[in-house]
């Protein structure tokens, strides 16, 4: 059965709870504010009154004078009130919503969120929230009252007369006619204007974030055309879309605000024909004239619900991530091999594009696999399972014999380090940035990490040391020192699988011995998974699995896979070639490489062989 879409304004009010009672008062403040309002007009008609009967005195006109006075402050203090509790309860609600979007970016599986851009969800989540605020803020206090003093001044219209109150609807009648024409085609227009504006936000991020590409590669000129290109495109777009409606817009304006031209000739009229007093005439027209205000500025709500409908609907697109089911369980592990039973995956969930085809593969605890093959073989895909980032779509992976889906999530998490090649450093200290692996660290445990990742040296040069903040050093700190940092941070964490996802990327002689050394310290005694192209790293590996197009093609120790993995043979001889090394000569071996890495003299010979 096809599920009903909720409205924006059912979602947006599914946020209002926690300040009910404050929305509450506000909108009993801004009635009272609008019936405070017509306290004034009422003075000045009882004014009128007394001099058009001749029988005012200068009392009458204090005391009326007066009590308009005091209308006038209750309008003004329950507006302040009114608008002070819309906005307190705009802001509870946009807290609401990014306090709840934060929390399912925190349930959905980790690689939902990683697929979607940082511009994207920035926009969302700082932007389109924020642009829910001012519409919401005044809605409460403005549009109520600017449609609720409208609906109060045409009853008071009729009970002065109903031929009156008739006249002071022709304008806004009329006005009907060019709003019909410009709402007809809105919702589509403003939804090609939110695209348009999508656009020019993504063309404009890109250009910021890809500067260093663009100058590298001399395409300042053909980025700087495609920028201005969509620049250009979208005022185009905006100025071609208020060009089409500039005319009936202005009409509407025009006839909207002409109630006097009902109100007057028909009270004249009925004055004529006795059947309203002159005063009663002369109050008519005031509050004709008084209706207008409030009509022309309910007209600028209709744009500013367009844009929290939109705004709301890409909330909603994130408040509706899929949640990663978490059992909620902790079991007790007693080893810690990992087992992948035919497991198959595919990001879309559709068969005809599974990344993975029925792997299978044991790693014994302690032991060091190797996942090697062809580029878009489906390598960081198996690693991503084995630490939940998606489930799998077919098939299973166990822990300690436990499927990882029994498993809490956080007790997943503290089973594994995970290191890749993007190393994230928060806005905080270094120091503080290595305790993210075990936050109960002392500082001691932290410098003993740093050291074990070979970080004390680098950090040792700044100047604040350990508490320089990591977005001061950010931009100090090479690809090599960033990922020593959050090698650091993996051997705080302690955990016993280890998995790394080519990590060993940043190979510039000066730090490639050290990120060795460092994963050197990370992996002592773990389960370890290893992810390399660079296949001397990993000759030493209990086994190495050779994926092809998502299938395990072949999996053994080196050696067996040389003598019979063409696949892996050809891997092995491209590896040696760019090495430069030649049939005969003793490789290159890699100096600081992890016990289960490094490779032994036997091998050595074994490699010469090739
Ligand atoms: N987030 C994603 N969404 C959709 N498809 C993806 C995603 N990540 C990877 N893929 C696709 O899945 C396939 C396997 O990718 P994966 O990154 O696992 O391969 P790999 O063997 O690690 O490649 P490489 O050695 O180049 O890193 C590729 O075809 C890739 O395009």
């Amino acid at each position: 059965m096809k599920q009903q879409k909720e409205s924006w304004i059912t979602i947006l009010f599914s946020f209002a709870a926690p300040c009910k009672g404050k929305m509450t008062i506000s909108v009993f403040s801004a009635i009272v504010s609008v019936a405070g309002g017509f306290i004034p007009f009422w003075a000045v008609y009882k004014i009128l009154l007394a001099f058009i009967n001749q029988t005012v005195t200068m009392s009458d006109i204090v005391f009326w004078c007066l009590v308009g006075g005091a209308g006038y402050l209750i309008r003004i203090v329950c507006f302040g009130i009114s608008t002070i509790l819309a906005h307190i309860s705009a802001y509870t609600i946009l807290e609401g919503i990014r306090l709840k979007i934060a929390n399912r970016l925190m349930k959905a599986p980790l690689g939902e969120v990683m697929g979607r851009r940082i511009g994207y969800l920035k926009n969302i989540i700082v932007d389109k929230v924020e642009e829910v605020e001012p519409p919401l803020a005044h809605m409460i206090p403005e549009l109520l009252s600017n449609l609720l003093l409208p609906v109060a001044i045409f009853i008071w219209l009729l009970a002065i007369d109903w031929r009156m109150g008739l006249a002071v609807l022709i304008a806004p009648l009329l006005a009907m006619i060019p709003m019909f024409f410009l709402m007809r085609n809105y919702s589509s227009q403003y939804a090609a204007y939110m695209d348009a504006s999508d656009h020019v936000n993504s063309v404009i991020i890109e250009y910021v974030e890809g500067i260093e590409v663009v100058k590298a590669f001399n395409q300042s000129t053909s980025s700087y055309e495609k920028f201005v290109g969509a620049v250009r495109s979208f005022k185009d777009f905006t100025l071609a879309w208020f060009k089409s409606t500039w005319k009936t817009m202005n009409l509407m304006m025009a006839i909207l605000p002409t109630t006097l031209l009902g109100v007057l000739p028909v009270g004249l009229l009925l004055v004529q024909s006795g059947s309203i007093s002159p005063a009663e005439l002369a109050m008519g027209v005031i509050l004709s004239l008084s209706i207008v205000g409030p009509l022309m500025k309910a007209t600028t709500f209709i744009n500013e619900a367009k844009s929290m409908e939109f705004s709301v609907e890409a909330a909603n697109e994130l408040l509706n991530l899929p949640v990663l089911p978490d059992s909620g369980k902790e079991v007790s592990i007693a080893h810690h091999d990992i087992v992948l039973e035919h497991v198959t995956f595919s990001y879309d969930g559709s068969k005809q594009n599974d990344v993975l085809r029925g792997v299978s593969l044991k790693m014994s605890e302690g032991s060091f696999t190797a996942l090697v093959g062809p580029s878009g073989g489906g390598k960081s895909t198996v690693a991503r399972l084995i630490a939940r980032f998606w489930d799998v779509t077919g098939g299973s992976i166990a822990i300690g014999g436990y499927n990882i889906k029994e498993l809490s999530i956080r007790q997943l998490s503290e089973l594994i380090s995970f290191v890749t090649q993007d190393n994230f450093l928060f806005n905080c200290s270094l120091k503080e940035n290595i305790r993210l692996g075990n936050p109960n660290a002392t500082d001691e445990e932290v410098y003993a990490a740093a050291k074990a990742a070979c970080c004390d040296e680098f950090i040792a040069r700044l100047e604040k040391g350990y508490d320089t903040p990591a977005g001061d050093a950010g931009r100090r700190l090479s690809g090599g020192e960033k990922q020593r940092i959050a090698i650091a941070r993996a051997i705080l964490k302690n955990a016993p699988i280890v998995i790394l996802d080519e990590a060993t990327a940043f190979t510039d002689p000066q730090n490639e011995d050290k990120i060795q050394k460092s994963i050197m310290a990370l992996s002592k005694g773990k389960t370890l998974l290893v992810i390399a192209h660079r296949l001397s790293t990993i000759q030493n590996a209990n086994q190495i699995a050779v994926l092809k197009k998502g299938q395990i093609v072949d999996c053994g120790k080196q050696q067996e896979l040389l003598n019979r993995c063409p696949l892996y043979a050809d891997m092995w001889k491209a590896h040696v070639g760019a090495k430069n090394w030649s049939v005969g000569e003793i490789p290159q071996v890699d100096t600081a490489v992890p016990p289960q890495m490094r490779q032994t003299e036997e091998k050595k010979e074994v490699a010469v062989n090739v």
